[in-house]
């Protein structure tokens, strides 16, 4: 193996133990460091690829001071810890780890942990080589296709976005005989406007002349560097644009890249509402690109006097993912980015966010996607039958097993298992996943050989794993191995700003599946949607929508079926997905006058009968009483009973 390994340990006995553990199992110890600058010079000396890293150390700087500079240089890093307090895990955990190991440690867990970051830095570095190879040739492609300078930044940032994530990037082109800047919003996923003076006054309010002289007259930097968060706030007390900018477009991190040309240069400056985006790895890959960035730069043709909106692709890669919000498009980027490869991917997030959604996109954006995607939800099966669900069993192999069964891994052999509800796997099938994992190969019960699969696996759960780990409920060894790529969906309240168009899309939907018009919603209606908290995320959007098209005349704007957040009274009402088979009219209007009467009905037993007044029960539909007297009438329900 001889992997070389450095230590940074302030403490020699437990250093030294961990010397010889690793000498035994074959690791090259390269040094053992007390401290962030001996580490530092043991770094530069003998360039190991792991590192083991205790948090507290001799000096002023810690572990996680160190991790930063580990991860810029893709060098793995294993903190090596006491029981710390929250605050100390956070911020370690910000920085990243390829795993963690808590004093006392077994040899055993020393081991498993570094084989698993070996495995995830080989992963990771792999699928970083060759994201950039991919770039690399993208950009080259857009020297030859003849396009206006607009559609050859959009084409850049499109590319770009992808590995260095912005929603506002300006971008100058410096020339002895003159300087042009232009600047691109992000508005969507794959989607961005292009904006000049004349755009931005329009936003701002500014004059142009204003604007013109704010972005030219800028100071060329001639370093690289990145400003985030609290920098930013500084940066924006002394540079005028850096303030429009974080006023205009809510923009809380900038990177700068200036790439020298012959004769000038070309710069380059992103902007990212997300405080803690950039970091010297970013400014690494645009130096990196350098070549292909700039090839396109001597083949531009003349602005035109006019913005114009840059084309939309052909078709959208995530067709039926709703939502442009900041957030949304940040777990796209991701998902965008790790699709190729066959790494993979554990997507967490609360119930209801999409999961589900994230992992079939993944699927169809990967080489996989003409092959199954084969879903298995762990949290409803029992224990007892699991494994067998999984990995199938041979004729006989237990009582009741009549004829063999192909298992759901050999279902998805050359596509993607989606193992949904991760966190509720029982411990002894976490140990089988996690061979199979390993040797990629699964056992049918009462089968005789191992049978080998080429399976990418991506997982779910709304549990918090490091929670369940903690707890001795998810295994360590297996949580690293599928924590490769994570990806978390934001909860509905957190994106807001998707609830308009997830609430159109979800009433256009049911409208169409039963045939009803769509008259629009109510504006008093999408601003209780916008104002409230979505426990049940975009779920309980889709339910609430559905109740309010099913109740609606269709003739009248849609209004809230109940009021948000009031337990749901009313058996549940089906999910789309569930509706009976709808054949005829007919078979439209039962289905709609059944749920409405199952609702409404629900609604009065509540109410003990009640109507009106307050807490009634056209309070509780948002009806008038009236209407609601005489939908009771049509649907046959008497007034005093329910
Ligand atoms: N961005 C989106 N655009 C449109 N529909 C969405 C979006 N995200 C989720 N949905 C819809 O919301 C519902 C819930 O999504 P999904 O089942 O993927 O969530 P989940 O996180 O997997 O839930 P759970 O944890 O309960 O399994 C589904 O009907 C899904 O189609």
């Amino acid at each position: 193996m001889s992997e070389k390994i450095l230590i940074v340990e302030d403490e020699f006995i437990v250093a030294n133990d961990l010397r010889l553990m690793l000498e035994r199992a074959g690791y090259l110890v390269c040094g053992i460091a007390n401290s962030v600058p001996a580490a530092q010079a043991l770094l530069q000396l003998h360039h190991p690829r792991l590192v083991l890293l205790d948090i507290y150390l001799k000096g002023a700087q810690t572990g996680i001071d160190l991790a930063y500079q580990l991860a810029d240089e893709g060098i793995a890093f294993v903190y090596l810890s006491a029981n710390s307090n929250q605050g100390v895990l956070e911020a370690a955990k910000a920085t990243q780890p390829y795993g963690f190991l808590v004093k006392p440690f077994r040899e055993k867990d020393v081991l498993v942990t570094l084989e698993i970051a070996r495995y995830r830095l080989e992963h990771s570095l792999e699928a970083r080589l060759q994201q950039e190879a991919r770039l690399q040739a993208q950009l080259l492609e857009l020297k030859n296709e003849a396009s206006t300078w607009e559609e050859t930044l959009g084409s850049m940032a499109r590319i770009l976005q992808h590995a260095l994530p912005f929603d506002y990037l300006v971008v100058t082109l410096d020339r002895p005989q003159a300087s042009r800047w232009s600047s691109l919003l992000r508005i969507g996923f794959d989607q961005y406007q292009m904006l000049d003076a004349r755009a931005l006054s329009t936003i701002s309010g500014r004059s142009e002349a204003d604007l013109q002289t704010l972005y030219t007259q800028m100071p060329a930097e001639a370093q690289s560097g990145w400003h985030n968060g609290d920098a930013f706030a500084e940066l924006r007390q002394t540079q005028p644009l850096q303030q429009f900018l974080a006023t205009t477009f809510d923009v809380a991190a900038r990177l700068y890249v200036p790439l020298p040309l012959p004769n000038g240069a070309f710069r380059l400056a992103f902007y990212s509402r997300t405080p803690d985006t950039y970091t010297a790895s970013h400014v690494a890959l645009l130096n990196r690109l350098r070549p292909a960035l700039l090839a396109h730069v001597t083949g531009e043709t003349p602005a035109p006097a006019v913005p114009v909106p840059l084309p939309r692709p052909a078709a959208s890669r995530f067709d039926g993912i709703i939502g442009r919000s900041h957030r949304l498009l940040q777990v796209l980027d991701q998902v965008a980015q790790v699709a190729p490869f066959d790494t993979s991917v554990l997507i967490l997030g609360e119930s209801g966010t999409g999961k589900e959604k994230i992992a079939r996109a993944l699927h169809d954006l990967s080489p996989r996607k003409s092959q199954p995607l084969v879903k298995v939800n762990c949290g409803a099966l029992p224990a007892s039958l699991i494994e067998s669900e999984l990995f199938g069993h041979e004729k006989g192999a237990f009582t009741g097993a009549i004829a063999r069964r192909v298992g759901k891994f050999e279902q998805a052999r050359g596509g993607t298992i989606f193992l949904d509800e991760i966190g509720e796997m029982p411990l002894d099938m976490q140990v089988k996943l996690l061979r199979v994992l390993q040797e990629k190969e699964i056992e049918r019960i009462g089968g005789q050989a191992p049978i080998s699969v080429d399976v990418r696996i991506v997982a779910a759960t709304n549990r918090h794993l490091e929670k369940e780990v903690a707890e001795g409920r998810f295994r360590l060894d297996l949580y690293y191995r599928l924590n490769v790529f994570p990806v978390t969906l934001p909860p509905l309240r957190e994106r807001k700003e998707d609830i308009p168009a997830l609430a159109h899309h979800f009433a256009a939907q049911v409208t169409a599946k039963i045939r009803k018009p769509f008259p629009g919603i109510a504006e008093p209606m999408l601003t209780a949607l916008t104002a409230y908290d979505w426990p049940g995320n975009i779920r309980e959007l889709e339910n609430i929508l559905e109740q309010a098209v099913i109740l609606n005349d269709g003739h009248t704007p849609l209004t809230l079926p109940r009021p948000l957040g009031h337990p749901r009274v009313a058996p549940s009402v089906s999910t789309p997905a569930a509706l009976p088979a709808v054949k005829t009219l007919d078979d439209v209007k039962k289905l709609q006058d059944d749920t409405e009467r199952e609702y409404i009905t629900s609604v009065l037993r509540q109410t003990h009968g009640r109507i009106r007044g307050a807490g009634g029960a056209a309070e509780l539909l948002n009806l008038k009483p009236t209407t609601l007297e005489s939908r009771m009438a049509r649907l046959g329900i008497a007034k005093h009973q329910p």
